[in-house]
């Protein structure tokens, strides 16, 4: 199979000259046409077509990511310089093949189509920048997860000592600290330890996006990569700096690092930090465990972080097996009546005697917040009302007020401190291939991408992947069927008998 990318610049120097003046002028939006009568490239037409798909034979097809040679066509290339990297120069292989892709989807049947793939990530044989000429900046957005400092440290010391960069700059306070705050200027001494320490170094911020001000910021100081770490939101972002850096034609590559403590990113298999505040969640469960096994009718609710998606709560409760109720956003549930959770919770008392139930922040809202008008934070998120509190009232009047019988709920809410701890050694590896991911990207040339395993494979995800939609457990997968199986809880989706106006399904 001939897999031509356009990553392969020389390759288009071989084309005819037709086929390279199109390409050149047509830098910014992507048209389709036909290489060499098996692969066909597409490249930007118009603002809203902004794929760049490239196929193959036998159904390939590679969803690739921008390259600073689209809109800057004469830019000179130069070799990796670890090549010469003592640490790496013996390795064998060590530099990706440039027709590596990742499939999305590894789980295929006989008949069914290909899936798309993404490009492989990793360090090529030629570079794009000089290293004495990059001037990289760092900013972290959007709330905290564990790990951010970790990515942060191996970002400034893979540029330093791998690649040789020596101006690396922090970004205070989020997105709008490029135009209201002093850069910090980093360096491997300054960032050794600071992976043992939760947070990020930087400060983070939500809202005070403005495209044009931090583009003029990166453009007046001379940044010609830029690393974004955020969640969906700092991702979008990320996509409209990278697109007014494309119409300004300049070159800088934009590069995100995926955050997000809910796991709420498409396409990734699963986001930095998440280990972590599952572990760290399970000390919550425990505790409530504890306190239910020696209360009267003891029930204890812990409140787990997850806006949209529940991916915390299932899978803290598949991990500590002493829950017996998990609710999650994706899966609406109702309090009264046959199949309801007031049920099912005097059953398992009078079964078991106590009681633990984990909820996720998001679940329930339709219930608390019907007929209220949401607040929102300052990027536009609607701010939640606390299920946590909610439900714990909800319980304790039903039993006190309907059934007359003596219950002892102690309600647990650790949400802001699972995030806010270190990463643990297995998401420090992470965050560190991540950060090393990034940086070769951007030094081949690569931008307007965000870094991220799929299948186990970091790969190069074009920015609207993973900004389209939501990440969120499937309830009809069989992950949430092994979170049923293992709690033994009602699945709410029989409604029929349930008092009216306590019930809202949502159709998946
Ligand atoms: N649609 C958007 N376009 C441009 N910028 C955005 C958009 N949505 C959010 N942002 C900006 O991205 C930054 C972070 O967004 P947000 O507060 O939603 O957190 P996030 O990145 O989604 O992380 P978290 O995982 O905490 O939700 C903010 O500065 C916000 O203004
Ligand atoms: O209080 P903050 O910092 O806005 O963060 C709260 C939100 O951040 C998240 O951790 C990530 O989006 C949510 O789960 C939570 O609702
Ligand atoms: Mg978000």
């Amino acid at each position: 199979m001939c897999i031509n990318s356009p990553n392969q610049h020389s390759d288009f120097q071989t084309l005819p000259n037709s086929i390279i003046s199109r390409k050149q002028k047509s830098s910014i939006y992507y048209s389709f046409f036909v290489l060499m009568g098996s692969l066909t490239v597409a490249i930007p037409t118009s603002p809203t077509d902004k794929k760049k798909i490239i196929h193959g034979d036998d159904g390939y097809v590679l969803e690739d990511v921008p390259h600073l040679l689209d809109y800057i066509p004469k830019l000179s290339n130069y070799p990796n310089p670890l090549q010469s990297n003592p640490a790496y120069a013996t390795t064998k292989q060590y530099f990706v093949n440039e027709d590596d892709s990742v499939a999305q989807k590894i789980v295929v049947h006989k008949n069914s189509p290909r899936s798309i793939h993404f490009r492989r990530a990793g360090p090529r044989q030629k570079v794009y920048f000089e290293p004495i000429d990059v001037n990289a900046c760092i900013v972290t957005c959007g709330g905290l997860c564990p790990g951010i400092n970790t990515v942060i440290r191996e970002l400034v010391c893979g540029l330093h000592d791998m690649y040789g960069v020596p101006k690396i700059y922090g970004i205070q306070g989020g997105y709008k600290g490029f135009y209201s705050n002093n850069y910090n200027f980093l360096e491997p001494k300054n960032v050794n330890d600071i992976h043992k320490k939760g947070g990020t170094i930087l400060g983070t911020s939500r809202g005070g996006q403005n495209t044009t001000k931090i583009v003029d910021n990166i453009q007046d100081r001379g940044i010609n990569q830029v690393y974004i770490i955020g969640g969906d939101g700092t991702q979008k972002g990320a996509s409209t700096i990278f697109e007014e850096i494309q119409r300004r034609r300049l070159k800088v590559s934009v590069v995100g690092i995926p955050k997000t403590i809910d796991n709420d990113i498409m396409v990734i298999d699963k986001s930095f930090g998440f280990d972590s505040a599952v572990e760290e969640a399970l000390r919550a469960i425990n505790a409530a465990h504890v306190e239910a096994e020696s209360g009267e009718n003891g029930i204890g609710v812990v409140k787990l972080m997850g806006r949209h998606s529940g991916f915390i709560a299932m899978y803290a409760t598949l991990a500590s097996r002493d829950v017996d109720c998990c609710l999650i956003p994706e899966s609406p549930f109702y309090l009264e009546g046959k199949g309801g959770l007031f049920e099912f919770i005097e059953k398992r008392l009078k079964s078991n005697g106590h009681l633990v139930l984990v909820v996720a922040e998001g679940a329930g809202q339709d219930i608390l917040s019907a007929n209220l008008e949401s607040a929102k934070d300052p990027s536009g998120n609607k701010l939640l009302l606390d299920v946590g509190i909610w439900l714990s009232q909800k319980i304790n009047d039903y039993f006190a007020n309907v059934r007359k019988m003596l219950i002892t709920l102690k309600y647990i809410d650790p949400t802001y401190m699972v995030r806010a701890i270190p990463s643990n050694a297995s998401d420090n590896v992470y965050c560190t291939l991540l950060a090393h991911s990034a940086i070769h990207g951007a030094m081949a040339g690569y931008t307007g991408f965000t870094v991220g395993p799929v299948n186990g494979r970091h790969s190069y995800i074009p920015f609207d992947r993973v900004t389209e939609s939501r990440n969120k457990v499937v309830i009809t997968d069989r992950m949430w069927a092994r979170l049923l199986s293992s709690t033994n809880q009602p699945s709410f989706l029989e409604p029929e008998n349930a008092k009216a106006g306590d019930i809202k399904i949502d159709v998946f």
